[in-house]
């Protein structure tokens, strides 16, 4: 199906009805659905140690009664600065019979590290915030700090290495480019700072997506001054070319890739680099990444150039790559590592085979959602195909993104997405990191994830800043060897799961690394395929027969009249 023919059929002549739009997007409003909608808040309220976004206003209009700060949340904010303890790549194994764990999963932030700064309750409590900022901060809406904003800033502020790991949606992007942009103070091109020559802050970040969405969050702490913030494209590395162009630059934000490729043409030098983050850490650590990484921190020359890591989860490999990387750091962490926040509902849904996904899918969209709902699958063939069957079932407002597109058109599907007007954005492993949809009540792995890490970040797209959300997770016998690793998970952030998924086998080493290598077939819908196979056919004889006719007419015309 082409593109175009693809979105015709996908908007099916449904027109987005605002009623969706003010329940999905509008912060702070009671989101209570007209009944007759298909729409339906979600159930249930956070409890107070769990709400990493007390002061947050918005979301559900029970959290609204939660706003005020309790002196028992405020207690425990305090930073506990911990002995170090053996962290492990893998989750402990669950001991106790019973299938349930407890939901009180402490709101705590742990400091590992010589001198950790305190952690303050308030941005007018951090020490050197210039006022424009600051001002910046509250036009925003960022009214008081996160968790990770709370104990990160000072840290970052005092110039310190730092590795943190915080769940998603709690605040991270923040909690670097405040630091960031109170240490540069003011605009290179303002001559008020000595700013030396060339790019002077650098973010690092797996997708260009999520490079333009980091953008636009600096876009709004640079407010009212003339900062040089550039999101690092073919496009804009080449008007950086001459040398003139670059040298009052401020912030960099790119991917491994597109600055590695400017280094290496000599179009960029990051020897006036002061700070340097790597945001989704541990992916950036990974081995598709990692040359780049190296060559980046190489480049970056200057002897007090602050490093910075960012992620939710950080597994030991990649977390003993890191601190290598960071010096004298401090290691934070906020809640439980490599955990989802509770305010994500999950569950597994056995579909036996990859044949029943369709129907099963089909069968969960009739019943009422809160769109949009992202679906995860596991190759962008397979997006597609999953996003054509859902039209050609009549499911309305259907979207595709993944990295198999143009720029253009996954530009596009992020605006529709931004816009609510996709009800059902399928997509893959490229959405899975970082993309902040305030308005994801519902992720939906189709494809059962690549890694625990995968299944973390996938489902984080949901209950950010504070609102609730819910994941469903589809699995196949296929995918049984790798169940009882994401059931720990889900037992972890204190739901329950079925217990013969706890009695099954703890897969080995060699098994958990197949994990992400199921292969899977390219379209969702067997029948379909064998359908569109006998059509192609059916044209190809068609052809055949016509081009023989014509042949045939040819030779007759060529014959001599009588
Ligand atoms: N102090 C704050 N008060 C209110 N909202 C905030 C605050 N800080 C950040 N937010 C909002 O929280 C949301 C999530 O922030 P962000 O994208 O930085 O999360 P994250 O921790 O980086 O998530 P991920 O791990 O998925 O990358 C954003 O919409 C952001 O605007």
């Amino acid at each position: 199906m082409s593109n175009e023919a693809f979105h015709l059929l996908s908007r099916g002549g449904v027109k987005f009805d605002r009623k969706y739009e003010s329940i999905l997007f509008q912060k702070g409003k009671d989101s209570k659905p007209n009944q007759s909608t298909a729409l339906k808040p979600l159930e249930g309220s956070v409890p107070a140690e769990l709400d990493f976004f007390k002061y947050a206003q918005g979301g559900q209009g029970k959290r609204k009664q939660t706003d005020e700060p309790r002196p028992e949340q405020e207690k425990r904010r305090k930073l506990e600065v911990e002995e170090p303890s053996d962290e492990e790549d893998e989750r402990k194994e669950e001991t106790s019979s019973s299938a349930t764990k407890s939901s009180a999963v402490a709101h705590r932030v742990t400091a590992k590290g010589n001198n950790v700064p305190e952690a303050v309750d308030s941005f007018e409590a951090m020490d050197g915030i210039p006022s424009r900022i600051m001002a910046n901060l509250k036009t925003s809406g960022y009214k008081e700090p996160t968790s990770v904003q709370a104990s990160c800033v000072p840290i970052l502020l005092q110039g310190r290495d730092l590795a943190a790991i915080s769940p998603t949606g709690t605040g991270k992007t923040l909690a670097y480019l405040l630091p960031i942009f109170s240490k540069l103070v003011a605009p290179a091109a303002s001559q008020s700072v000595d700013a030396g020559v060339g790019v002077r802050a650098v973010v690092v970040v797996p997708t260009r997506e999520l490079a333009h969405q980091i953008h636009n969050e600096c876009l709004k702490l640079a407010q009212g001054r003339k900062w040089k913030i550039v999101l690092f494209s073919k496009a804009t590395a080449n008007s950086l070319s001459q040398k003139g162009a670059r040298d009052k630059v401020d912030i960099i934000i790119s991917t491994p890739l597109r600055l590695v490729a400017a280094l290496q043409e000599g179009i960029i030098e990051l020897n006036n680099v002061r700070h340097l983050v790597l945001d989704e850490a541990d992916r950036m650590l990974d081995s598709e990444f990692m040359s780049q990484i190296e060559e980046i921190v190489a480049s970056c020359t200057r002897a007090d150039v602050q490093k910075m890591l960012f992620s939710a989860t950080l597994p030991a490999g990649a977390e003993k790559i890191a601190m290598a990387m960071l010096q004298d750091p401090v290691r934070i962490v906020v809640g439980l590592k490599d955990t989802p926040l509770p305010l994500i509902t999950q569950s597994l849904t056995y579909v036996a085979d990859d044949p029943s996904k369709v129907p099963s899918l089909l069968t969960h969209l009739s019943q009422p959602y809160n769109p949009p709902v992202l679906v995860f699958t596991s190759t962008q063939t397979r997006a597609t195909s999953l996003a054509e069957e859902l039209v050609l079932n009549g499911i309305p407002n259907v979207d595709c993104l993944h990295a198999g597109l143009t720029q253009k058109e996954r530009e596009d599907s992020l605006t529709r997405m931004r816009k609510g007007e996709s009800w059902i954005m399928i997509t893959t492993e490229v959405m899975a990191r970082g993309m902040d949809f305030k308005g994801v009540r519902e992720v939906i792995n189709y494809d059962f994830p690549t890694s625990v890490q995968s299944y973390v970040h996938r489902i984080g797209r949901t209950g950010r800043a504070g609102r609730e959300g819910k994941a469903v997770t589809f699995f196949t016998d296929e995918d049984a060897p790798y169940l009882k690793m994401i059931a720990n998970v889900i037992l972890q952030s204190g739901f329950t799961v079925p217990d013969w998924i706890l009695k099954l086998p703890k897969p080995s080493k060699l098994k958990r690394r197949q994990m992400g290598k199921v292969k899977r077939p390219d379209a969702v819908n067997p029948a379909r395929y064998v359908g569109r196979r006998d059509a192609i056919k059916k044209r190809d004889m068609v052809m055949g027969s016509k081009r023989r006719k014509n042949k045939d007419k040819e030779d007759t015309n060529e014959k001599p009249s009588d």
